[in-house]
């Protein structure tokens, strides 16, 4: 069978508006309340079909190995759902944008676009809701990129109702450090027990709602995020996403973002990205 190609997929970023630990479950995974915000900057993958049923990332991911990588994980699990006598396999390539342990959800956009992408070129026929719990043993921010919509989440991500979040530029510091998430959450003063909120809480006053309960943990292990947050504060609200290392400030117009980008001492990477209502897949 001649290949088939889907080239340029975004795999875009995500941040946390706000991320709450409200309490913990009996296997010790927490229980978060968040808003998740698409962003137009991310990774970009390129697929190409074969017909041999092997999987082979074409790519280098520094740090990452290929067999460990989520993109190659993601392809295996969605290829074990299919039958017998049906094994396509792909070529994927990568072109890396995103930091690793960034809380921008790198990985997890990775796989969920991988999913999307292969389903639609193996022609395998899982439904949204399908490719979500797939997604789910693979991270808790994959079923968020496969919904497709900014959302508020509760559980541990999975609990997803679409939110309409503000339109406007972000501008995104990159600290230089990658942060492990398990260390975070295991951390003794992180605090767990943050009053649940609604999502009419949140839509009544979207910009700089709430708080990340993850920044004080991850600003004390790491002084790079407290040198970039403090930094950024000076033009406006602040705050990391996920569990570190990036900040993020949200500007509505877009030269109020450009000025403070030019600003930015050379020691730190930093971009702007637009605020997006969609994900670039979520008609495939
Ligand atoms: C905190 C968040 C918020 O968006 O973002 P990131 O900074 O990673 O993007 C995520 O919930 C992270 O999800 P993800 O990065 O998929 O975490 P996982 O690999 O599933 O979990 C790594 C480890 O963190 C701990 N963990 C994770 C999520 C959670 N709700 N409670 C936890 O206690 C667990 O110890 C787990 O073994
Ligand atoms: N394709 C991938 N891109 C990034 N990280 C990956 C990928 N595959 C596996 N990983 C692993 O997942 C970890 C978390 O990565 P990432 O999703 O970028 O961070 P975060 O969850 O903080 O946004 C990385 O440190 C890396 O070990």
């Amino acid at each position: 069978m001649p290949s088939r190609t889907l080239n340029d997929c975004l795999a875009p970023a995500k941040l946390n508006l706000f991320l709450h630990v409200t309490g913990r479950r009996a296997d010790g995974y927490h229980l978060l309340q968040t808003v998740f915000q698409l962003l137009d900057h991310g990774d970009i993958l390129h697929f190409e079909t074969r017909d041999d049923g092997v999987i082979c990332r074409t790519s280098d991911v520094p740090g990452v190995d290929a067999d460990s990588d989520l993109i190659v994980r993601a392809a295996r699990l969605l290829q074990a759902t299919l039958g017998e006598g049906h094994r396509p396999g792909a070529n994927i390539a990568i072109e890396k944008k995103l930091p690793l342990g960034g809380g921008l959800g790198g990985g997890s956009s990775d796989a969920a676009t991988t999913l999307l992408a292969l389903n639609h070129l193996w022609q395998a026929g899982l439904n949204r809701g399908q490719l979500m719990e797939l997604g789910l043993k693979l991270g808790a921010d994959v079923p968020f990129f496969i919904f497709g919509q900014n959302a508020f989440a509760a559980g541990v991500g999975e609990e997803l109702t679409a939110v309409t979040t503000p339109d406007g530029w972000y501008v995104v510091l990159e600290p230089g450090v990658s942060v492990p998430t398990p260390a975070i959450f295991t951390a003794k003063e992180l605090t767990r027990n943050t009053e649940p909120v609604t999502i009419l809480d949140f839509s009544t006053a979207p910009v700089g709602f709430g708080k990340n309960d993850l920044q004080v943990v991850a600003a004390k292990l790491f002084p790079e995020v407290a040198e970039a947050i403090s930094w950024l504060q000076k033009y406006g609200d602040a705050r990391m996403t996920g569990s570190g290392a990036c900040v993020f400030s949200f500007f509505a117009h877009e030269p109020d973002a450009d000025a403070v980008l030019k600003a930015v001492p050379a020691h730190w990477k930093a971009w702007k990205a637009r605020a997006i209502a969609q994900h670039p897949l979520a008609d495939i």
